[in-house]
């Protein structure tokens, strides 16, 4: 068989130690210089280094795609041998019960909650979380100009508490302490911990999965956790059913949509209350992730910032914060949005994709079981779609010579994957991404802090932060104020109106 080219490796151990448990997507970028061009039948890529690689890990052949050109052949016209995952022994079959859409293999039940999943949160549907939306952008805005300090932790909060809302029409969470934040977050850390390369032997001898229970601790306490997990879960979901059968749902929300007749496709109560979990582990991370890069751009670039005002100023005025009616009138938001996804994906590397069945292609093997990984950081700087300024950050990228976006319908990155396992959740993202970026640089100047001799701290992006599949910005602090005089009084009306109408108040 004659494989992708890719870097020598040693034997038994192949790759294994070349490849850095932290921003890996770099080094597949730069191997695409040395393991070079492709032989290829028919188009550009002969030009193009690297547009697929191959490495081997102690056995585990893993295919790392490098161009849109090859993901868009392999992901997506062969999506039907492309679109499994690899094996998570601990987090997605112990942890998860196997009830994890993201990490579940190309099964049934995997298709099943796809399907599901995409009919609430198709784009037309979406727009019906679009008031959670708002609400929380106006909360997260007044946090961020009252307790600047604390703007990581305001953003965390706002990402959660617009997700739970959205799945399960929570009221918005006023803290971050909230019980129900710490035992989410505590799933995430537990998950995250699991899927660390090296974690658990079983992952790499799945030999020692044939232990019972009591011979192996983190089989035992995996179960255990699982189970917790399951009953919070459990009772979660059955709180939006019960209060949907007594008819005093506020508004709808994804479980909601869910239990309407033929949306739920033969999905078990446990099976879609796993279902709903799973949205809140793929969108937390992802969009907080997002949030924190944008109020880091903003002083990295105050030109930017300034140019987006001038537009929200001409669009909305200053009587009222943003509204998703005025979204196809901000142009240069939008591009924002898109160039962050392009330019620092919350996922560098997605999630990996593994393969079905043997295939071949352009001539080369590509076995069974392989473990295959989106490039995104490559992708995104991919020279056959970006033509000038790719490794800039340029919102203009997105934009005709008019200030037009180029096609409204095109994302203009692949942050958000591709083929069968592309993010189903990507229009309730991009639509959070909107509304808490517009109503923020609406009513406040983000400004760097400055030093005792009065000179701005802005981190270099040298200073950018990776911590396993997320890349974080530098570590960094502002000022929020009100750009202009009205911002507190509109801000401190809208919170007031929101959380007076909540069943928070209430209770
Ligand atoms: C900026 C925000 C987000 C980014 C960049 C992002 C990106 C991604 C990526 C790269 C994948 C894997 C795609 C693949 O395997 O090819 C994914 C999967 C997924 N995302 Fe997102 N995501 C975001 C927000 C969200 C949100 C808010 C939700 C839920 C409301 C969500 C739900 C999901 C789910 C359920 C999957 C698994 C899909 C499957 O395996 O079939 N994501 N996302």
């Amino acid at each position: 068989h004659r494989y992708p080219p890719g870097p020598k490796g040693l034997p038994l151990v192949g790759n294994l130690f070349q490849v850095p448990l932290k921003k890996n997507w770099e080094q597949f970028d730069s191997w695409k210089k040395d393991y070079g061009k492709i032989r290829c039948s028919s188009y550009v890529h002969c030009n193009i280094p690297g547009p697929i690689l191959y490495l081997n890990l102690a056995g585990q052949p893993i295919i790392v795609l490098n161009t849109k050109k090859v993901a868009v052949d392999l992901l997506e016209r062969r999506a039907t041998n492309y679109s499994s995952r690899p094996r998570f022994i601990v987090a997605g079959e112990y942890l998860n019960g196997g009830c994890n859409m993201i990490l579940a293999g190309y099964g049934d039940i995997w298709r099943r909650m796809r399907r599901s999943s995409e009919y609430a949160l198709g784009l037309k549907t979406s727009s019906q979380y679009q008031p959670t939306q708002s609400d929380e952008a106006v909360l997260l805005a007044y946090d961020l100009i009252h307790s600047t300090d604390q703007w990581e932790n305001h953003i965390f909060r706002a990402v959660i508490s617009s997700i739970l809302s959205i799945v399960y029409d929570l009221p918005p969470l006023t803290s971050f302490e909230d019980p129900i934040i710490k035992f989410l977050l505590g799933l995430t850390r537990r998950l995250d911990e699991a899927l660390y390369p090296g974690s658990f032997a079983v992952e790499f001898l799945p030999i020692l999965d044939w232990l019972p229970p009591w011979l192996a601790k983190w089989k035992r306490e995996a179960i255990k956790d699982y189970q917790n997990y399951t009953s919070k879960f459990e009772q979660m979901f059955s709180n939006v059913k019960d209060a949907s059968v007594k008819g005093e749902a506020e508004q709808s929300s994804f479980c909601a949509t869910l239990l309407k007749p033929g949306a739920r496709h033969s999905l078990s109560d446990h099976e879609l209350a796993w279902l709903a979990a799973s949205l809140f582990m793929a969108g937390y991370e992802t969009s907080s992730n997002t949030m924190t890069w944008f109020m880091y751009l903003m002083i990295l670039f105050p030109e930017i910032q300034t140019k987006a005002q001038e537009q929200l100023d001409q669009v909305v005025g200053r009587s009222r914060p943003p509204t998703f009616a005025d979204a196809k009138h901000l142009p240069y938001i939008w591009a924002i949005i898109k160039e962050m996804l392009r330019w620092r994906p919350p996922a560098p590397i997605s999630v990996p994709h593994a393969t079905v069945a043997d295939d071949y292609y352009e001539g080369y093997f590509i076995p069974k079981n392989s473990i295959v990984i989106p490039n995104i950081w490559s992708i995104n700087r991919d020279p056959e779609v970006y033509e000038n300024r790719i490794e800039d950050f340029y919102p203009e990228h997105h934009l005709d010579s008019e200030g037009k976006l180029k096609d409204a319908l095109d994302e203009g990155h692949f942050a958000f994957g591709f083929g069968h396992r592309s993010c189903v959740g990507r229009h309730v993202a991009n639509n959070t991404l909107f509304v808490d970026v517009a109503t923020i640089l609406w009513a406040m100047k983000i400004e760097p802090v400055k030093d005792e001799h009065g000179k701005p701290i802005v981190p270099s992006i040298d200073e950018e932060r990776s911590g396993g599949i997320l890349l974080n910005p530098p570590k960094c602090q502002f000022t929020c104020t009100s750009r202009f005089e009205e911002v507190d009084m509109i801000l401190q009306q809208a919170r007031d109106d929101i959380l007076k109408s909540t069943r928070y108040s209430q209770e």
